[in-house]
């Protein structure tokens, strides 16, 4: 069973506007959530492209969406080869694009997958079975320099240097094997009276180097990039994000696609280059209700962003 509660699944479908005949994209398949949802606004001439690197997202959408009326393509890809997938489907542009970051509540809750510190499992993290780099690879070879560095940009955890220097002693001594095992190190690095307080000590540092195993800034902020590239005019770029940086990658695009043209109106041609591609539709991002919050935790950091192409 693939059992995901879709984040801000109406708020998100609505924003991209969907017309019965067009091609919609979900880069982040999941369970088919916001998927199926678009689906369903769909009529026969409509087609909807749904993308994942996760082979189990794709076996669970398949079944979600057997019944649905319009066209539907299911891809194993990594989204960052979003212009590559949709000129293996004949098509330069389309409707719409969604993107819905970050991990599935199964990738999370299956224990084997090595996502999480509840599980005693190998150290994994990949979102993609076949992917060359693991968790165990990250954690027993990157220096440790690099280690303090992702522990502390990707999980913002201020014990970066303390967690990054116990990992290079332990392995020194053993390679570190299971996320238990990982687990245990980083609570003997944050100091007792830090670690009485907040999540599980872990949390912020497994994040981290699930964002570092999956290189997930780096994917997102180039598949960005070729989303709206790949818009018609008037087509919508949707996007949910959980993390900070993240948010911050998709607000600064939007920003600089949105940017005028700054030359004296007396100049006859254009010399500073800005013509704005994109027309922001959210000024601030839409949050998550709490009643939403209430019904599932994990919806608490999403925020939507969403933009129109010129
Ligand atoms: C939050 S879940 C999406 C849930 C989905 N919207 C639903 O409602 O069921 C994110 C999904 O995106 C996938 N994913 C994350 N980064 C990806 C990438 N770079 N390429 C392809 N899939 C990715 C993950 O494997 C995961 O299945």
């Amino acid at each position: 069973m693939f059992q995901h509660e879709t984040v801000l699944k109406h708020e998100a479908v609505e924003g991209l506007n969907v017309r019965p005949d067009g091609v919609y994209v979900d880069c982040t398949l999941g369970g088919a959530g916001h998927t199926r949802l678009i689906a369903e606004h769909l009529g026969p001439a409509g087609t909807v492209i749904g993308i994942d690197q996760d082979d189990a997202a794709l076996q669970a959408a398949h079944e979600r969406l057997r019944d649905v009326g319009c066209r539907v393509h299911l891809i194993k890809s990594n989204f960052r080869r979003l212009k590559e997938i949709l000129a293996s489907l004949g098509l330069e542009r389309v409707d719409g694009i969604l993107f819905d970051l970050g991990v599935s509540s199964p990738q999370l809750d299956k224990g084997e997958r090595g996502f999480s510190y509840h599980h005693d499992a190998p150290l994994d993290m990949r979102m993609d079975p076949e992917a060359p780099l693991t968790a165990r690879e990250v954690v027993n070879t990157w220096p440790e320099a690099e280690l303090a560095r992702i522990l502390s940009q990707y999980g913002e955890e201020r014990f970066a240097r303390r967690i990054a220097r116990m990992i290079v002693n332990h392995r020194r001594v053993s390679p570190i094997e299971t996320t238990g095992e990982l687990a245990d190190i980083i609570k003997d690095a944050i100091p007792a009276p830090a670690r009485r307080t907040g999540p599980h000590p872990a949390r912020r540092s497994f994040q981290a180097i699930r964002i570092a195993v999956n290189d997930e800034l780096n994917a997102f902020q180039s598949a960005l990039q070729q989303a709206i590239d790949g818009l018609n005019p008037g087509g919508r770029v949707a996007v949910i994000t959980f993390h900070s940086l993240e948010d911050r990658i998709c607000k600064r695009t939007f920003q600089e696609k949105e940017k005028r043209c700054v030359c004296p109106p007396d100049f006859p041609v254009c010399v500073c280059g800005q013509q704005p591609v994109l027309r922001v539709i959210t000024k601030k991002p839409i949050l998550p209700s709490e009643e939403e919050i209430r019904e599932n935790p994990r919806a608490r950091s999403a925020k939507l962003r969403i933009a129109e192409k010129l």
